[in-house]
């Protein structure tokens, strides 16, 4: 693991005359005051300087397990499957010194409830620019591959992309949003890499990410929640036994699902099918409290009972759960 150094006066003095070079993108000057502060210093080496101003690949950093425990449970609302399933899976591979594939996660869920919001945390806690970085993609299948008669350039592009930035960060991360859009030829094009292969065209994909996105399954995941509601049992009792396989049968066979017949169900190539569940008036509010302490107000609870009762919620005879989840929380906060 990277150490973690704490300049003292004289590596301050490099530090300042590295950050100046940087500033001004100049390569030699940038080596050159790398190099100086790496000697001033004496005990930080020039890779961990250099890192500290460039955005670097870190293959073998570790993963602060409890730091991403502490923010999805401090950030992330009712979704105990998903915090749970999410620090296992990550956890473990990122433990594996040789793991055999690389790690796809798929998210399943009803619109607004935190898929997007946690593959940003994810990101985040395996690469500190987060979405920002050099070495996390998102796909947005509306946005990146709109047009189905271009399928075939898609499919060369992606694959270059792919190729090209493992072969750059093996750790790099994939985020594919709109599972349930995208084009099966899309997801054929990425099958190869997804696999237990050593190496494809003498590029090895097994420490990369994969993590895909979908609103299918969310009425299979609603059923089972609501199930669990009208029989009073606790939200925090369903388990993950309790959704995960009705989960990846019920995506498969759905045809707008995006992994219907892909290959990736039946040939296991999802490591782990993620539920995202419904959220109900409580969990709305805690969003926007959170909201409200992100733009930096008090919580004005008046504010908070008001917005939460501006939302709509379903089925048509309980009201339990929010049509749109968070969704649209922030913009109907600008209104208060
Ligand atoms: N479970 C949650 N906990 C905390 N905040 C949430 C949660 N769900 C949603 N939010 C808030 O709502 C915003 C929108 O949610 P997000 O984009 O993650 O939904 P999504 O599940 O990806 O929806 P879609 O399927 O429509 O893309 C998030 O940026 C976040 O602020």
């Amino acid at each position: 693991m990277r150490r973690a150094a704490r300049p003292g006066r004289a590596a301050a003095a490099g530090l300042l005359l590295a950050a100046r070079a940087v500033a001004g993108l100049e390569p030699i000057s940038v080596g050159i005051a790398i190099a100086a502060a790496s000697a001033l210093t004496g005990y930080l080496s020039y890779t961990d300087l250099f890192c500290r101003f460039a955005e670097c690949c870190l293959e073998e950093q570790r993963l602060n397990a409890s730091a991403l425990k502490l923010e999805l449970e401090e950030k992330l609302f009712g979704q105990h499957l998903a915090t749970e399933v999410i620090l296992k899976a990550l956890t473990g591979f990122k433990n594996n010194k040789n793991p055999k594939k690389p790690l796809t996660l798929s998210l399943h869920g009803w619109a607004g409830t935190g898929k997007n919001f946690v593959s940003q945390i994810v990101a985040e806690n395996l690469h500190s620019k987060g979405l920002k970085s050099n070495f996390v993609h998102l796909f947005v299948s509306t946005l990146h591959f709109p047009h189905e008669q271009q399928i075939k350039l898609y499919q060369d592009q992606l694959q270059g992309w792919i190729r090209g930035n493992v072969s750059a960060c093996a750790s790099s991360v994939f985020i594919f949003d709109e599972m349930d859009k995208l084009h099966p030829g899309i997801i054929d094009a990425i099958k190869p890499f997804l696999d237990y292969y050593e190496q494809v065209d003498g590029v090895s994909f097994r420490k990369a990410i994969f993590i895909f996105l979908s609103n299918a399954g969310g009425d299979l995941i609603t059923k089972i929640a609501l199930d669990f509601w009208r029989a009073g049992r606790k939200r925090e009792d369903i388990q993950l036994k309790d959704l995960e396989p009705v989960l990846s049968v019920g995506v498969f066979n759905n045809k707008h699902s995006g992994l219907w017949h892909s290959g990736l169900i039946d040939r296991n190539l999802i490591d782990y099918f993620i539920p995202f569940l419904p959220l109900e008036y409580r969990h709305v509010k805690m969003c926007v409290r959170a909201e409200m302490r992100a733009r930096g107000s008090a919580i004005d609870e008046d504010v908070v009972t008001r917005v939460a009762e501006e939302m709509t919620f379903f089925p048509k005879s309980e009201k339990i759960y929010s049509d749109k989840g968070c969704k649209t929380v922030q913009s109907r906060l600008d209104f208060h």
